[in-house]
């Protein structure tokens, strides 16, 4: 069983009583919160009156078009006749049915809506991702964008949008959105706090909304049966809190209906969630297995699948259970259903088995496969075991002195073990450093308190295992340490990419001890993508041993951009010569080089899992693919 589901469900503290009306955390007026949570900038309500959904531009498949029967059918329901029904048109008089009452970050207020806040998107620093590389591969593939209004995404989510301050697209949400919103399956690669969590919800969100009016909708009314029309999974059980709270923002005021199911909460509670309806179903995959056992949800239905921190949900601990969701239980076959994997990190070997749940799917990586962005400065010091604690608190001291630019700043620690994690927790606290620890060996109560008084900046420390390595998005992280350093640098990549999210700076410090040694070479090369200066001594035990570098190598190939697509690597398939510098000729020249795109050889689909197929695939990265160059964003 999976650490994210070993949490007896009693230890959940009991649920509130429901109160009138809900409003997602980023709306709420900053008068209204608790404590928790930084204050954030007030948002002009002015735009938000109804929601009446129109399109942007014209195509000629019907709403809804089945994806099954006839075979896979390509590009989902536009049609420049119809208008979208309205949904909520007063913003104000709305009340929200959809509450997740177990969920403590999710409050219901009596907000009525006219102050409406959100976290300071506008702040992003779009500038820090210019010159950023893409490459995408596949057939057929749709044109990016520069707008979030290109894309045909629905009145709803427009505003939803608004309200979330996403002025433009990251550029993973530019490429992302038109080619999910086109229907097609996806497999994309970008880096850590760049937006891929929108980049999954709004096609999915705009999807439902789409099929709704097709369909009877919201998956209930049937039996005591759900019936989601997509599924989200997550590997954790924080990330899949967090994704269902930006999946609600998006789909605030749009009538769909996302519901969360976790191990360790009250499966009870969630099953009456289930049983209000839901559209969107977010999950950890032990929790859903145990759903469906009990018949409580079908997969039957089910037109969108997205796999967050896809690589970590088939790696060796979730395979399995994936395998036994996607492909054993009644979810409609790749093909029928779309299925869109996302992660900053997608080793080959990853990538090959993800291959069996996808159907002609388009590769798209943003920035280097697994690499870490350079907005993250990255120290690595030599420190024994026995030295690590003193140099801890010199650390903390100083950057306690250093008073970052006046706000609170938070200090991720990452240890390697629980009990490793309890013994800093109190060693920090005993020594005048408010800390408090996360682990799979708390109960999901003490998990959820722990991270809510580390967002807030009442406890700045958390000590943490790998449970808060991937996907948190936790603002004003500015410093992660990483007292003990994994043993794969993928996780380093997530670890340190809590700090350094949506185009802000961080810091990243390593403690690198003998035990670490295997880990140098792919440290070394990391580092030396993202522009950051390597110690002397770390280029030298890279250099010098020869301990394999911690795979980085193997998975992924030398420390250059392109030609990561597996599929590629394997059956050698041309990816075209185009390549693009300047950002002026950028949008362009990628729509005009929709044909670059060669690589869609089934040599790459059906590769049997051998040894000699994947060190094949392995070594790829020596046949000479081009990509296109995006820079800028705009
Ligand atoms: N278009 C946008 N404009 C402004 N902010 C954005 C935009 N898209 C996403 N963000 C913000 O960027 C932050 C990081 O986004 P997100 O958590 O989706 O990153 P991620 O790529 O999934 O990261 P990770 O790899 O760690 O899971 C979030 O706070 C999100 O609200």
């Amino acid at each position: 069983m999976a650490w994210t589901d070993m949490i007896t469900e009693s230890s959940r503290k009991p649920t509130r009583p429901t109160r009138p009306s809900y409003v997602p955390p980023p709306f709420r007026n900053t008068a209204t919160t608790t404590s928790f949570g930084y204050p954030t900038e007030s948002m002009h309500s002015g735009s938000f009156s109804g929601a009446v959904y129109g399109f942007v531009r014209s195509s000629t498949s019907q709403p809804g078009s089945s994806r099954r029967g006839g075979g896979r059918s390509r590009g989902r329901g536009r049609s420049g006749s119809q208008r979208w029904p309205s949904v909520n048109q007063n913003f104000n008089n709305q009340r929200l049915v959809d509450v997740s009452e177990n969920f403590d970050e999710l409050e219901i207020t009596e907000d009525d809506g006219s102050n409406i806040n959100t976290k300071e998107n506008s702040a992003i620093n779009f500038d820090a991702y210019e010159d950023i590389p893409v490459e995408v591969t596949g057939s057929h593939i749709p044109p990016p964008v520069n707008t979030f209004t290109e894309i045909d995404l629905g009145q709803g989510l427009n505003d939803n949008i608004q309200r979330c301050k996403y002025v433009k697209p990251t550029p993973v949400q530019k490429h992302a959105i038109p080619i999910a919103v086109a229907g097609r399956d996806l497999m994309a690669c970008a880096q850590t706090g760049s937006g891929k969590t929108a980049a999954f919800c709004f096609p999915i969100i705009c999807g439902v909304l789409r099929n709704r009016f097709q369909t009877a909708g919201s998956g209930r009314g049937r039996s005591r049966m759900a019936y989601p029309s997509a599924l989200i999974l997550s590997p954790t059980r924080e990330l899949s809190c967090q994704i269902h709270e930006e999946a609600q923002k998006f789909a605030y005021n749009t009538g769909v209906k996302i519901v969360v199911a976790y191990g360790g909460a009250p499966i009870v509670q969630q099953f009456r969630n289930l049983e209000k309806g839901v559209d969107i179903l977010v999950a950890t995959p032990g929790r859903l297995v145990d759903m469906i056992e009990r018949a409580r949800v079908s997969l039957g239905m089910i037109k969108y699948l997205a796999l967050d921190e896809a690589d970590r949900m088939l790696d060796m601990g979730f395979e399995p259970q994936i395998r036994k969701i996607v492909q054993q239980m009644d979810m409609p076959p790749p093909g029928e259903r779309q299925t869109m994997l996302f992660s900053a990190t997608f080793p080959l070997e990853i990538q090959r088995l993800a291959s069996d749940f996808l159907s002609d799917y388009i590769f798209l990586t943003v920035g280097r496969v697994g690499s870490s962005t350079d907005l993250i400065a990255q120290r690595v010091e030599f420190v024994q075991d026995m030295d690590k604690r003193s140099h801890l608190m010199d650390l903390l001291r100083a950057r306690k002195a250093d008073g970052t630019h006046g706000k609170r700043p938070l200090t991720l620690i990452f240890v390697e073990t629980k009990r490793g994690a309890d013994a800093l927790e109190y060693w920090l606290s005993m020594n005048g450093f408010p800390a408090i620890a996360i682990h799979g060996d708390k109960v999901q109560m003490e998990r959820e308190r722990a991270l809510k008084s580390f967002k807030s900046g009442m406890t700045p420390i958390l000590v943490a295992t790998d449970v808060a390595s991937r996907g948190l998005d936790i603002p004003h992280v500015s410093h992660v340490i990483n007292f003990d350093l994994p043993k794969d640098i993928d996780d380093y990549v997530h670890r340190i990419g809590r700090t350094g999210r949506a185009g802000k700076s961080g810091l990243a410090t390593a403690f690198f001890s003998d035990k670490n040694i295997p880990l140098a070479k792919a440290l070394v090369e990391l580092m030396k993508e993202a522009n950051q200066e390597v110690p002397l001594w770390l280029s030298q035990y890279a250099e010098n041993l020869s301990y394999g570098g911690g795979g980085r190598t193997k998975r992924y190939g030398a420390g250059r951009f392109g030609s990561y697509d597996f599929r590629g690597a394997y059956g050698g398939a041309d990816t075209s010569a185009d390549s693009y510098a300047s950002s002026s000729a950028y949008v362009d020249a990628v729509s005009a080089s929709t044909g670059y795109t060669a690589a869609t050889d089934d040599a790459g689909y059906s590769v049997p899992a051998t040894a000699e197929s994947h060190s094949v695939a392995s070594h790829g990265y020596e046949f000479d693919h081009k990509s296109v160059i995006a820079t800028g964003w705009d």
